[in-house]
């Protein structure tokens, strides 16, 4: 995070700086390296300190991206991105947008798990702001740090490190799961990366490897208990809410009881949302839109059996209640659709479940004849797939595998065209590859998958798999939020970024995405800022007029990756 001795001055559209010499260098913000001109090497007192030949962006994106592709592993091309973040903004930034397709995966998922479990290994900088539970005095002044002032914040990420993607508890590691959602706000959101902040709330870690490791950078405690967590929860939003009237608060990858409790806590109270329970029920809800499009059955007919009841698996259950509820149906109705399935199987009323599961639990009479399995405690999957027999299964349990070949050949023998969405993080997780869905069903599944895979070719009709990732939601969410001076995000907002998303794909051609390709990554974040703007206007929460020109202004929000003037004061 660089701070002063430099401010953008918004009116000439510059950077202006005090610094000199190495520490022009030294600032990433700042820094062009090789590209700064002779008038500012002159004045920024950077004559020597740079070989003497003057590139252009594209020169150093040139050789940026051959030193990326030379990385002997994906791992390393992580640490490759975060040293040229770390030491060219602009840079970084150029080289994600340019070639998205092969940057993304890097520095999210999937690799950006291995870079939280590598963390205390591979860790070379800070980035961000570190809050600890064991000093909740210190949070005004490390946000302070950031060196930015009330109108200089637009939006915070911030993790507890509890449940980065479906790979669990990594404690202060979880920093690099809000630095990577902001690298794709920015990359795909255009969101002006000097004015973000990502946090980490450092509350402490369950994971006895952490704890035991002498290398771990966090605090070697377990997690804190539940009132000095939300103290710590609340003093942190007190704070940034002051300090930054403006800006959107993301939550990340927490605990599905925490997210839970803090959505339900906050979202009436300032401008924020859940990117687990509302970025990717939102995903989701595109993802089915495109199916239902391709199959050819509205959405009220279709019958969802949702895998892994957590915190993403309810965020989906909630927006396609909600949308069926659009469509026609009766709460009741709309609820009815919904299968949901937890550790125990399917969730019924005589189980032991969270508050949040319990609208979608199923009548003991209702599954009365059905075969329960005594291991699991519960109706397994395949029990549900052969009662209900689906049109549409979503994984969201974290669980490798889970859709195995008989589950999903049954599936496909009473529907012509299942939607199939093994949407769990990073790719090992995914509950079936789409290679193996497009075999088992004969290329008839409708499908898309949480981290990215290659196309696939079966019959000689080439399959794109579409990414049902929340950053085809998040970045365009927030834009949107910003641009319409938002007070809050609300369900509206949600479903405009929905059907924006969907509306960006035919999927009814053979072999085409549910999803757009991720490379129209920036396209799409615009439709879905556009449509959000305007769903806060019709929500009553926008604080600036939404007219017939917002799709013009937030592309002109969007920052790009381009260098600005650097002049010394
Ligand atoms: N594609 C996307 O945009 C997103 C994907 N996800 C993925 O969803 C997965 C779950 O994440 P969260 O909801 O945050 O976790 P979570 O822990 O809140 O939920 C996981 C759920 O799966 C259930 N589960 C675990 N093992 C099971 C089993 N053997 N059988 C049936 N159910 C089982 C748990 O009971 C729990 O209800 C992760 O892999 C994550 O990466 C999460 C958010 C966004
Ligand atoms: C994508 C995402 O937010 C997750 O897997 O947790
Ligand atoms: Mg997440």
């Amino acid at each position: 995070m660089n701070t002063q001795p430099v401010s953008w001055n918004r009116d000439l559209e510059r950077w202006e700086t005090t610094a000199r010499g190495r520490a022009v260098l030294a600032n990433s913000r700042l820094n062009k390296g090789t590209a700064f001109t002779e008038e500012e090497r002159q004045s920024l007192g950077l004559i020597g300190l740079i070989p003497p030949r003057v590139l252009t962006l594209e020169q150093q994106m040139s050789r940026a991206y051959s030193q990326f592709l030379a990385q002997p592993s994906d791992l390393a091309k992580n640490v490759n991105l975060t040293s040229l973040h770390d030491r060219n903004e602009v840079l970084f930034y150029r080289l994600m947008c340019e070639h998205l397709d092969e940057t993304l995966p890097i520095v999210y998922t999937p690799t950006v798990g291995t870079a939280i479990q590598r963390y205390s290994y591979e860790y070379r900088r800070p980035r961000g702001i570190y809050l600890s539970v064991d000093a909740p005095k210190e949070v005004e002044s490390s946000l302070l740090a950031s060196g930015l002032g009330p109108d200089d914040v637009d939006l915070i990420v911030a993790t507890d490190g509890e449940a980065i993607l479906g790979i669990g508890d990594w404690g202060v590691g979880g920093i690099n799961i809000s630095v990577g959602k902001l690298a794709v706000y920015t990359a795909a959101g255009g969101i002006d990366p000097s004015r973000t902040i990502p946090v980490v709330l450092d509350v402490g870690t369950n994971r006895q490897e952490l704890l035991d490791d002498p290398h771990y950078l966090g605090n070697r405690h377990p997690r804190v208990d539940q009132d000095t967590y939300d103290a710590f929860i609340e003093t942190y939003v007190e704070t940034a809410t002051r300090l930054y009237p403006n800006a959107v608060l993301h939550w990340e990858d927490f605990g599905p009881d925490n997210a839970r409790r803090i959505l339900g806590r906050y979202r009436n109270r300032c401008l924020t949302f859940n990117d687990d329970v509302q970025g990717t029920g939102a995903v989701n809800l595109a993802a089915v839109l495109s199916g239902v499009q391709a199959s050819g059955t509205p959405l009220h007919e279709h019958r969802v059996v949702i895998f892994g009841a957590g915190t993403a698996g309810i965020g989906v259950a909630d927006q396609l209640r909600d949308a069926m509820k659009s469509a026609g149906l009766t709460p009741d109705e709309a609820t009815r659709r919904l299968w949901c399935v937890a550790r125990h199987g399917l969730l019924t009323q005589d189980m032991a479940m969270r508050d949040f599961q319990d609208p979608y639990a199923r009548a003991a009479d209702e599954v009365a004849g059905w075969s329960r399995d005594t291991d699991l405690g519960g109706i397994s999957l395949a029990e549900l797939v052969h009662q209900v027999k689906p049109t549409v299964l979503i994984g969201t349990s974290g669980q490798g595998g889970a859709f195995t070949e008989p589950l999903i050949r049954e599936m496909a023998a009473s529907v012509d065209r299942p939607i199939i969405l093994p949407m769990s993080n990073p790719t090992p997780l995914a509950e079936a590859t789409p290679a193996q869905l497009l075999e088992w069903t004969d290329g008839r599944a409708l499908v898309a998958t949480g981290s990215p895979f290659a196309p696939v070719t079966h019959r000689s009709t080439v399959y794109q798999i579409g990414q049902a990732n929340n950053a085809f939601v998040f970045p365009g969410l927030s834009l949107g939020a910003i641009v319409a001076q938002a007070t809050g995000i609300t369900d509206g907002m949600l479903t405009a970024a929905a059907h924006a998303v969907a509306e960006q794909v035919d999927s009814t051609a053979p072999g085409a995405p549910l999803l757009p390709p991720t490379r129209q990554l920036r396209q799409t974040s615009a439709a879905v800022a556009t449509a959000v703007a305007r769903a806060a206007a019709r929500d009553g929460v926008a604080r600036t007029t939404i007219g017939d020109d917002i799709n013009t202004r937030v592309r002109a929000a969007m920052w790009q990756p381009n260098y600005r003037p650097v002049v010394a004061i």
